[in-house]
């Protein structure tokens, strides 16, 4: 596990280098007759958890025409003109609204190639929404959305709960998204088709670079053919910055409408480091079988209330506050990034960091 951090040019030689990679299984885990089965699901959860940080969930409720209609709001606002969809610029203090090629991540210092609009559900979107006029009917429509990956994410949540021995509505009340502060994050993204070889410049086109998120729990919906999700397994403590160099390609099964989910810094920070946050990327398309054309996805990132009180079991860390370890997340986030810019010889003119303030580093 390397901890440092390479400079550009061997980075930029890294994403051009051939992949390395490790067949690794990711765990499908059905949750059907959830309430008869829970502790069935719970120890095939907490199994996936410890191990690869990363598993399906199939059988969940959300039926494949609502997962199609919330990808179809997505392009259409997508397809909005910059003018419009600039009325509701990303906002770094309440994390929600719209921006494009803006996040850099420490893993590359680099922007990702995409653009991407948060949601919240309570007053984080105040002034935030397009409103109906531009884009009738899609608040509702993602409100309605979000509120059943809510119900998902909720199940998921009293399983890792009774996995830990807390209460199983522990985290759901930690996580409560009729509260107005509800910081939980949907987030619709778009990638741009990226120009295929020869690529005389060397220039790498970043999707996701590799990161981790910091939230409890990722809930990830992909298009079908829309592939470049992989992962890379070994992290140990969620406090570190480390990752190794051996991916894994995650492909759900569309057919049976697969989620795939992973585990946040704040659930492995919250186990004790049991439940293993995972480094994971949207690889920028390089190599032959890479897909380069573009890519729609959407995260459901399960955000903290402010003044959720956060401490393992075993009290491996110290207690926080909710609002403190989104804090402490993105100031690691940020100063991982400035440390990386600083080591750079090569920086011809001053770049402008933006933290990356969503649910992920
Ligand atoms: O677009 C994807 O598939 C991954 C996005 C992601 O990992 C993130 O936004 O945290
Ligand atoms: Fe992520």
């Amino acid at each position: 596990m390397a901890h440092e951090h390479p400079d550009q040019a061997t980075l930029q030689k890294l994403a051009m280098a051939p992949t390395k990679y490790v067949e690794r299984t990711v765990p499908e885990i059905s949750l059907r007759d959830f309430d008869s089965r829970i502790d069935e699901i719970t120890s095939e959860l907490v199994q996936a958890a410890e191990n690869v940080g990363f598993f399906c969930v199939v059988d969940h409720g959300i039926s494949s025409e609502a997962v199609n209609r919330i990808f179809d709001q997505s392009a259409r606002f997508f397809n909005q003109p910059e003018g419009v969809k600039g009325r509701v610029p990303f906002s770094p203090q309440h994390n929600a609204g719209w921006e494009k090629n803006a996040q850099i991540r420490p893993s590359t210092g680099a922007v990702d190639r995409k653009e991407s609009y948060q949601m919240q559900f309570g007053a984080g979107m105040d002034g935030r929404w397009l409103d109906n006029d531009a884009l009738p009917g899609f608040q509702q429509e993602a409100l309605e959305f979000m509120h059943q990956a809510q119900s998902v994410s909720e199940k998921l949540m009293r399983c890792f709960a009774r996995g830990l021995g807390f209460k199983d509505d522990y985290f759901v009340k930690a996580h409560d998204v009729s509260r107005p502060d509800s910081q939980t994050v949907c987030r619709l993204l778009h990638y741009f088709e990226t120009p295929q070889l020869p690529n005389p410049t060397g220039e790498v086109f970043h999707r996701a670079g590799a990161h981790v998120d910091w939230d409890l729990l990722t809930l990830l919906f992909q298009k079908a053919g829309q592939s470049g999700l992989e992962i890379c397994p070994g992290r140990e403590t969620s406090t570190s910055f480390g990752y190794g160099d051996s991916w894994t390609k995650v492909e759900p099964d569309a057919e049976k409408n697969a989620i795939v989910c992973n585990i946040g810094d704040l659930l492995m920070s919250w186990s004790d480091d049991r439940f293993k946050s995972t480094f994971h990327r949207v690889k920028a398309p390089c190599e032959t079988g890479d897909y380069y054309g573009e890519r729609y996805s959407i995260a459901f990132f399960n955000q903290p209330c402010k003044d959720a009180k956060i401490q393992g079991p075993l009290k491996k860390y110290p207690l926080v506050t909710g609002e403190e370890f989104t804090r402490n997340a993105m100031t690691r986030n940020y100063k991982a990034i400035q440390d990386k810019l600083k080591k750079e010889e090569d920086v011809k003119k001053p770049v402008e960091v933006v933290p990356a303030v969503s649910a992920q580093a």
